[in-house]
């Protein structure tokens, strides 16, 4: 429980602007720890950076949650911007940081650790980063392992995460108190949404005991699905992946006559990487994802346009993200979860291959 005298950080930190700006902060050491002292950002001195004009994000720097927007509407909800500042809040050599990846896997988790150690050692001069093995609960119950340019070198170029991962609940406070017995003060947590509820936590349990310890959360969705960042890591590859799965159903339908190529795809709630690789390798016929409901029989149904398709080319592509129509078959069977309650999905491939299969005979 949070203290009485400090302002709930569980909810988000908003402050209002003039003209209606309103920005959703995030929060900060300097919310409960008064007249911090600060530093000048090393990255100053850094000949790669010092040639460029503006290579520091301004403090009053934000993002608009909307993109598009009307002249009359009021200027609307911002996030603050991310980004190296003029001044810092430790000094190098007191740094002590950790990483840990949480959750599912994604392509590029190894390139994001690779990135954290890089980057501290050298842009920020930080020599002390400890890898936490096996998700929130290696805090307390694994090995850990320090990491340096030299460790990390190679990561980039092997699938899965370097520091193992897992699901399923955790122990906050065992976490802040490893993170206290080990004079972490840089916690760089890499997960999904599961994971930045428990960042969340953690912080607000570092800032109930009154620690100077910074928490970022690094947001790892393979699903590209978070609106205000540019591209989630991870995304890119998933869509050439999945256009390979694409090409070969793509040869294998042509090959048969009156042949369908059926490929699934990731996306629980999201069809990004479905529609990406359907408009990218333009051998699809049909995409079908969450966003879009969809019904398999009578006119505007999905059996009418397989057998329009199968008259007209005697093969199709059919491309359908695993989130997909569940609410179509999921009614009958009862519902389970996987280790950290997110709920297990119904194979929508499998179901609608056999519906596909009972049309056609
Ligand atoms: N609501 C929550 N509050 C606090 N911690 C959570 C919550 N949900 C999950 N976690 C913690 O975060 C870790 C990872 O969660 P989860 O397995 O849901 O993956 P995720 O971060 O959502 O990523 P993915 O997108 O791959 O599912 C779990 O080990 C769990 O301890
Ligand atoms: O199979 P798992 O490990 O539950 O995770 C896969 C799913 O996770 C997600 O990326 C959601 O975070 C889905 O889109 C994806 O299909």
């Amino acid at each position: 429980m949070a203290s009485p005298a400090l302002p709930e950080i569980s909810k988000p930190k908003i402050v209002d602007g003039p003209g209606g700006y309103v920005l959703e902060d995030v929060p900060h050491l300097t919310d409960y720890i008064p007249d911090l002292p600060t530093y000048p950002n090393p990255l100053q001195d850094n000949p790669a950076y010092s040639v460029v004009k503006q290579y520091f994000v301004h403090v009053d720097d934000s993002v608009p949650q909307k993109v598009v927007v009307h002249k009359d509407d009021p200027k609307g909800i911002h996030f603050r911007r991310a980004g190296a500042r003029q001044k810092v809040y430790f000094h190098s050599d007191d740094v002590h940081a950790c990483i840990v990846t949480c959750g599912g896997l994604c392509p590029g988790l190894n390139t994001v650790v690779r990135e954290i150690v890089c980057g501290l050692h050298h842009m920020y001069g930080v020599k002390k980063v400890l890898g936490i093995d096996g998700g929130y609960k290696g805090f307390y119950a694994k090995n850990t392992v320090y990491l340096n340019p030299k460790v990390v070198n190679d990561i980039h170029k092997r699938g899965g995460t370097i520091l193992g991962t897992s699901r399923g609940g955790h122990d906050t406070s065992k976490i802040v108190d490893s993170i206290q017995d080990r004079g972490i003060n840089q916690v760089y947590i890499i997960g999904g949404d599961g994971t930045q509820r428990g960042a969340a936590l953690i912080f607000e349990e570092i800032r109930r005991r009154g620690l100077k310890v910074s928490v970022a959360g690094i947001p790892k969705t393979i699903d590209n699905d978070i609106p205000v960042i540019d591209k989630s890591f991870g995304f890119d590859t998933a869509v050439e992946e999945a256009q390979r799965a694409i090409n070969a159903a793509h040869v294998e339908s042509e090959s048969f006559e009156n042949c369908i190529g059926l490929v699934k795809l990731m996306g629980r709630y999201s069809g990004f990487i479905a529609m990406y690789a359907t408009l990218a390798s333009r051998d699809v016929d049909c995409c079908l994802i969450p966003e879009s409901p969809f019904y398999l029989e009578g006119p505007g149904g999905l059996f009418e346009y397989i057998e329009k398709r199968l008259k007209e080319d005697e093969h199709m592509v059919i491309v359908i993200a695993e989130g997909a129509g569940q609410e179509l078959l999921s009614q009958s069977i009862q519902s389970t979860t996987d280790a950290s309650g997110n709920k297990l999905l119904q194979d929508v491939g499998l179901w609608i291959s056999q519906s596909i299969k009972i049309l056609l005979i």
